[in-house]
């Protein structure tokens, strides 16, 4: 149905092809994952299937795209519209119409489909996808994932054969998450659509996939084969992949299911190596007055086998005994209520926020995450309550005062982003934040490497966007760092290396909260976890405590090893030896 034959793409200016010698076929009826690092040209073979590489991005195509026997060269991609149904990263970009329901329907209209036919793929659409309670809503008030949510809704509806979609769980919760893929994968097996997916977080989508077509790096050509063939090479692979290849499972399990009946030596041996040893590099264990409050170990939720040291494992360091430095809050809000339009957002939420500490909001799209953050900073005003930052009240003080306080990677990074290349970007937030020059830019390569100075930030991918505007809010290193899921488009190696320098800032006594899906994330580095349901807190505590108890936010290591209670592959493996 999509066949690539040595496809190579250049974009205009750009010293090397983004892509280079692709060739692979995904038949009919299959769901296709796409993976690789970020930057690596996933979203350059998807815009290649759709036409909109090289059609609206320019550049050059070589060799040849067909899609349903068509030459996406030969065909612009409304020529396409009636076979391939697209969703891209940035869902804002995808939308024509101003409400739920006619962003349903447009798809539909244009292809001139029955008013009646339109009608019922509507409501299906909006039961399959959980919109039913949003379907008059304008689109302009809807919370990222709700968005998401619309952009795959407003491709089903005509139900092409072919759906090319493009990081379409990065704004969803974990539930939310497994309802669409369950979705996708109904379409695959009882219509015999053809999907072609990029996904970063494997863990979420390998289990759907028929087949893995991996971009392994720049301009190298794909590995093609069944998840496991390429799970056993891949330099991106789930936590469930890594914890198989540590503990030498062969074949590699891919799901926690399968990795659950193979755990029965490795939860043996965590018992035995639980003797002795240091603490595990868990989250460590905040400074100051959020030591006190979260820093021990819950001691009695912890393993009953695993033993006082081992439970000291599980839940990182014991903190050092400090003397009681009084630490004031650097965040507080009381009672805090936020109404958008007529919409609850929060209600009466109480939280603190101690330096030190890294908080992780959670909870359902639409929870309040991102408008807790945006009161923070002081894009939203308190409807009732109060909130402070470093003493200030946000949305009653100047930017320029309040950026000395508080800094947010907002959840569509471009937001922040306005110079022509990335040298100008981060020359400015050098200069903006009177740091040394060159300090952003040693801050971008750090998290991901091969971003060029030359490039507009417009150009740059999903991740390479992210990296960018996360160094240029870390270079003013705010004591108050806000962070809207952070982690959409970052392959698990840079993951990591914003994991290094979060823990490093919070080392040095900055405060880090972020909002988000990513459970493996919350489990790497929040001390604390905040679950938010409806505007309101419903429950706060440390991190171990709130996602073991979870099926959403049980991270996949926590899952397979059970009733042990990990939380990260790192921490097995520090405990392995
Ligand atoms: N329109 C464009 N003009 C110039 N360069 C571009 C353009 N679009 C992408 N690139 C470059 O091509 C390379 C591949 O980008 P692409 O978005 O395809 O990667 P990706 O694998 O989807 O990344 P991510 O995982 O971060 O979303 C990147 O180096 C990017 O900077
Ligand atoms: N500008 C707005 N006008 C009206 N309602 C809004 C506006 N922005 C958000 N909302 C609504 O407020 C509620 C909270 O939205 P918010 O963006 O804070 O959720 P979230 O937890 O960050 O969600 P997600 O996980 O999807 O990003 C949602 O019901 C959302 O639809």
């Amino acid at each position: 149905m999509i066949r690539f034959e040595d496809v190579s793409v250049t974009y205009d200016g750009a010293a090397e092809p983004a892509v280079r010698g692709v060739g692979f076929e995904v038949p009919e009826g299959e769901l296709v994952l796409l993976a690789g690092p970020s930057g690596v040209g996933k979203s350059t073979v998807l815009g290649a299937v759709s036409g909109l590489v090289p059609h609206f991005t320019g550049g050059t195509l070589s060799g040849r795209v067909t899609v349903a026997g068509r030459d996406t060269r030969t065909h612009k991609p409304r020529q396409l519209a009636d076979v391939v149904g697209t969703v891209g990263q940035d869902p804002l970009a995808h939308f024509v119409t101003d409400t739920v329901e006619d962003e349903l329907a447009y798809g539909m209209e244009s292809l001139g489909l029955a008013p009646e036919v339109m009608r019922r793929r509507v409501e299906e659409t909006l039961d399959l996808l959980g919109l039913a309670g949003l379907r008059g809503r304008p689109i302009a008030t809807l919370s990222g994932g709700q968005r998401q949510r619309v952009a795959i809704g407003s491709v089903l509806t005509p139900h092409p054969q072919v759906l090319v979609l493009d990081e379409p769980t990065s704004a969803l919760d974990p539930a939310a998450a497994e309802e669409v893929l369950a979705v996708l994968q109904r379409l695959v097996h009882d219509l015999g659509t053809t999907v072609l997916l990029a996904e970063h977080r494997l863990e979420r989508v390998i289990q759907y996939a028929d087949r893995v077509v991996l971009l392994p790096g720049p301009g190298e050509a794909p590995v093609v084969g069944t998840p496991a063939e390429v799970m056993a090479v891949s330099p991106v692979f789930p936590p469930v992949v890594d914890l198989g290849r540590l503990a030498g499972w062969s074949p590699l399990p891919l799901t926690v299911r399968d990795a659950r009946r193979r755990a029965g030596d490795l939860r043996e041996r965590l018992v035995a190596s639980a003797g002795g040893g240091s603490g595990a590099p868990g989250p460590v264990a905040p400074r100051g007055a959020a030591a006190r409050r979260y820093g021990p170990a819950p001691v009695a939720d912890a393993a009953p086998t695993a033993g006082a040291a081992g439970r000291r494992r599980l839940f990182g360091r014991r903190p050092a005994p400090t003397a009681p430095t009084p630490h004031p809050h650097i965040a507080e809000a009381h009672s805090l209520s936020v109404r958008r339009d007529r919409i609850d957002a929060l209600r009466q939420v109480d939280l603190t926020v101690t330096p030190g500490e890294t908080i992780a909001l959670m909870g359902r799209n639409g929870a309040g995450k991102s408008t807790l953050l945006g009161s923070l900073v002081g894009l939203v005003a308190p409807t009732a309550g109060s909130v402070t930052v470093g003493g200030a009240t946000p949305h009653r003080t100047t930017p320029r005062d309040l950026v000395r306080r508080v800094g947010l990677v907002p959840q569509d990074p471009r937001d922040l982003l306005y110079a022509d290349t990335v040298a100008d970007e981060c020359a400015a937030a050098d200069r903006d934040a009177g740091a040394p020059p060159g300090t952003c830019r040693t801050l971008v390569s750090g998290l991901l490497p091969g971003i060029t100075d030359g490039t507009h930030p417009r150009d740059l991918s999903e991740g390479q966007c992210l990296a960018l505007a996360l160094a240029v809010v870390l270079t003013a290193r705010p004591p108050l760092l806000l962070l809207d899921e952070p982690t959409r488009g970052l392959d698990y190696a840079a993951k990591a290396r914003l994991v290094t320098v979060l823990r490093g800032l919070a080392a040095e006594g900055h405060a880090i909260v972020l909002a988000t899906h990513d459970v493996e994330l919350a489990a790497e580095i929040a001390h604390r976890v905040v679950l938010l349901a409806e505007g309101e807190v419903i429950a706060d505590g440390p991190t171990a405590q709130i996602v073991v108890s979870s099926p959403s936010f049980a991270p996949q290591v926590t899952k397979i090893l059970a009733p042990q209670q990990w939380l990260t592959v790192a921490q097995v493996r520090e405990a392995l030896g």
